[in-house]
């Protein structure tokens, strides 16, 4: 049984109940590891005291004949208790990692819950902390503290009922130190996560620094600004060592307490066993073996003890790995109209990014296989509109229909059946050129995709690559010219097949070849695809059936390029702008 992790409850309340539900998601593994934890202390307590017993026994002339079958009970349980041991890190990790596993598809859907709106204002840097570091955080608490808690409740358990048969008062006296001992932790447990948030926060911004630099090499070279960029990461890693100076310092002094306490608890103990020895109430015979069970009632839970404090940093990783988990969808999936045609109506659109309008009241529309150039100047919500179509984003009021049904009414997976897009910078992966257009369709042929790369005018620059199709594009394209990794992007998204075609053209230059042969695609696809182009180039907007003017979110003018140059000074004007239509 695998628990949904989005079912799991939400609150600040339930951090360590979701981890244990999680837990109970995988019963069999949870059960095995337990009992592998159970078989690896209770062996080793068990050989440590039946040594005792025979060492006491000694003391006062044991019979010979017991020699032989005690050694051999000393052996075997030695053995049971490496054995269990071996078979916990096996068993535990296995329990861990199927865990883990769960949770990081729930960590990946809510990253894609999440995206492209919701987590915006999240360095990427900082997403990939969660999805990795935090997770793996976890790893350690499944792997080890849950069983060895358990284990610490019921070995120690024994343990004094085993010094209670041999005499009471010895767990009597030991009684009061072993709450003592457990409730360490909790004492400054809130504090501990408050350090471990701070901690986590401290390394996801210097990861998320690392990550921008990386991405940003060239900008930090070509504006001499590697030692501004060395003096940011000096300052993170300044905060990263003053948290975890200040974690170890408290952890330190938890784990000063915990052996604080062992030690009296121990001493009280011995007093007790001399006293004890004394009156008499105790035999010479007896007090090995009472010090190994007093040793394994306490022991455990001091280890324990000793582990949960530093689960500060863990509940603050659960923290964050569950709030992503809940993480909720801007976008509500749940229409179930299908869309009647390939044509697009925007209907008095209003949106605004945080409180910021950026569309206000936009009315236009695009007839199945229409070309429509979506121009403007720059921030005036072009990139907006093919985003609210792709349901990237929601409108704030009004509607915007495929086929004459609303898209909330659309299921989203249908929906990217029928749109495909290809962005300014369309993301290419270090993956052959192959392997990148198979994005669009998985099972693709190779005489389709050959099909679309020449629709897409790329077959030809993609057939004089050395190796072709195969080529490695490297990381996001860094291989390809700007012209050619958007001629792979209109190819992709071209054999996805979705009768809409949005493309927001790149705005940067591209050499003449390249922009000839984007001319030369777009020519090939007029007709046969319904297409909304958010163009930038007077030769795109030219070749569009109509032309649709926003300025500061609203329609300006529409109509054909001939209408608008002779009544629209505006337009006139944009188009006069080099590069900036
Ligand atoms: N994620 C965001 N958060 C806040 N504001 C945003 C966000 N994305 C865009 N905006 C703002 O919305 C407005 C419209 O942006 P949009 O990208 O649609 O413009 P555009 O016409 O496509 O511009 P360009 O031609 O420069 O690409 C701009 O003022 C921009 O600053």
């Amino acid at each position: 049984m695998k628990v949904n992790v989005h079912e799991i409850p939400q609150g600040p309340r339930s951090t360590w109940g979701d981890l244990l539900r999680l837990s109970a998601g995988q019963p069999r593994l949870l059960a095995l590891t337990i009992a592998a934890t159970l078989i690896a202390q209770a062996g080793m307590v068990t050989s440590l005291a039946l040594g005792a017993w025979l060492a006491g026994l000694a003391l006062t002339g044991a019979p010979e004949s017991l020699w032989q079958p005690v050694l051999w009970g000393m052996l075997v349980s030695a053995v049971a208790g490496a054995g269990g041991r071996w078979w916990q890190a096996h068993i535990s990790h296995a329990f861990a990692f199927a865990l883990i596993e769960t949770l990081q598809v729930g960590i990946y859907d809510g990253l894609e819950r999440a995206a492209p709106g919701g987590l915006s204002d999240t360095r990427s840097g900082e997403q990939a902390n969660v999805a990795l570091n935090d997770a793996q955080a976890l790893e350690h608490f499944f792997a080890h503290t849950l069983a060895d808690t358990i284990a610490a409740v019921v070995v120690p358990l024994l343990a004094l009922l085993a010094l209670a048969w041999i005499q009471p008062w010895l767990t009597l006296v030991l009684l009061p130190f072993l709450p003592t001992l457990t409730s360490v932790p909790f004492w400054l447990g809130e504090r501990a996560f408050r350090q471990g948030r701070e901690m986590n926060a401290a390394l996801a911004g210097l990861n998320a620094e690392v990550i921008e630099g990386i991405e940003a090499r060239r900008e930090i070279l070509l504006f001499n600004q590697e030692a501004a960029w060395r003096a940011r990461l000096g300052q993170y890693l300044a905060r990263l060592k003053s948290e975890q100076r200040r974690y170890a310092l408290r952890t330190g002094a938890e784990q000063g307490g915990i052996e604080l306490i062992q030690s009296l608890a121990l001493i009280t103990a011995l007093v007790a066993s001399a006293v004890l020895l004394e009156y008499q109430a105790l035999a010479l015979a007896q007090v090995p073996l009472s010090v190994v069970l007093v040793g394994a009632a306490l022991l455990p839970l001091a280890e324990v003890a000793r582990s949960a404090s530093q689960l500060g940093a863990v509940r603050a990783s659960a923290a964050r790995v569950l709030a992503l988990l809940h993480q909720r969808s801007p976008i509500q999936d749940n229409g179930q109209r299908l869309p009647k045609d390939a044509s697009i109506e925007f209907n008095q659109v209003v949106f605004a990014h945080s409180e910021r309008p950026v569309l206000q009241g936009v009315n236009f529309r695009v007839e199945t296989g229409e070309m429509v150039a979506l121009v403007g100047p720059s921030g005036s919500g072009k990139t907006t509109c093919a985003n609210l179509l792709m349901r990237f984003y929601e409108v704030q009021s009004g509607t915007v229909k495929l086929g004459s049904e609303d898209l909330r009414d659309i299921p989203l997976s249908e929906l990217r059946h029928w749109i495909a897009w290809v962005g300014q910078e369309a993301y290419l992966f270090d993956d052959s050129i192959e392997g990148n257009l198979r994005l669009g369709k998985p099972e693709a042929t190779q005489q389709e995709i050959e099909i679309a790369a020449h629709q897409a005018q790329a077959h030809d620059f993609i057939q004089a690559l050395p190796e072709g199709y195969q080529t490695r594009c490297g990381a996001n394209g860094a291989r390809l010219s700007g012209g050619q990794r958007q001629r792979i992007a209109i190819a992709r998204a071209l054999l996805s097949q979705a009768p809409v075609l949005v493309m927001d053209e790149a705005s940067s230059s591209l050499d003449a070849d390249s922009e000839h042969a984007l001319q030369q695609a777009l020519l090939a696809l007029r007709g046969q695809y319904t297409l909304l182009v958010v163009a930038h180039r007077p030769s795109t907007i030219a070749q569009a059936d109509r032309v649709v003017l926003l300025q500061d979110g609203c329609i300006l003018d529409q109509g054909s390029h001939e209408q608008l140059l002779h009544r629209c000074e505006q337009y006139v004007q944009l188009l006069a702008q080099p590069a900036s239509a």
